[in-house]
């Protein structure tokens, strides 16, 4: 398929709905991901009302907060999605039993960690689902890298990749929340990330 990518950037880089819409409309095998960080509501809700049965895709990386857990399941059921949960091959119980807590950033067992919590069980998830659309809520305030990237791209393996609320802030998504009743949740951590702004490599591989 061939795609304008510069006349959709210019014509819906700044309209999310109009960009979903576009998007949904190619008529393409779609996914959206999510972690359930802060604001996630928001692009879930955008998504499943253009295309409520699309394949939401999680990989639970063991690690995450009772309170985005309970989030989570939240928002599978006001929104009714589509939850399809990846985790890791190995429980969070075992790895720690052989080899401990979650090494630190300058570990040199941080990178290994990073591909079994969440890279590995991305690539099993992007297999199985064989998406050629893929919907995030990246956004440019999040890294140096996100700052320059255009709302749609596409990436080597032809994978067309839409980031509707690139170019939105926190203020825009917490009033799309009250406007829609949608829950929300601050108390988020990802073990992969041992700050913010920083790619952990999900977006770089793919
Ligand atoms: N665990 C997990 N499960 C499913 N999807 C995930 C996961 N981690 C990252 N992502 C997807 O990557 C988007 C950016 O997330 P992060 O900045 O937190 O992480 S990353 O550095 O890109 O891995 C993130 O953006 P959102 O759409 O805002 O959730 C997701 O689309």
């Amino acid at each position: 398929m061939s795609i304008d990518l510069a006349r959709i950037n210019t014509e819906l880089g700044r309209n999310a709905e109009g960009l979903v819409d576009w998007a949904i409309g190619l008529g393409q095998p779609t996914i959206v991901t999510t972690n359930f960080r802060p604001f996630e509501a928001v692009i879930l809700h955008m998504v499943t009302r253009a295309k409520p049965d699309v394949p939401v895709v999680w990989m639970d990386n063991g690690y995450n907060t009772e309170a985005t857990y309970r989030f989570a399941d939240e928002v599978t059921k006001q929104l009714g999605l589509d939850l399809h949960i990846y985790l890791p091959r190995r429980s969070r119980a075992h790895r720690e039993a052989v080899e401990g807590p979650t090494p630190a950033l300058d570990d040199p067992r941080h990178a290994a960690f990073t591909e079994e919590v969440k890279l590995e069980p991305f690539a099993r998830a992007l297999r199985e689902t064989a998406p050629k659309v893929w919907f995030t809520a990246l956004r440019a305030t999040d890294t140096a890298v996100r700052a320059q990237m255009d709302p749609v791209s596409v990436n080597p393996d032809g994978l067309i990749k839409v980031a509707p609320l690139l170019h939105w802030s926190s203020k825009d998504l917490y009033a799309y929340c009250e406007a829609h009743g949608l829950p929300n949740n601050f108390d988020y951590v990802d073990p992969t990330k041992g700050e913010d702004n920083r790619e952990c490599g999900l977006h770089l591989a793919h």
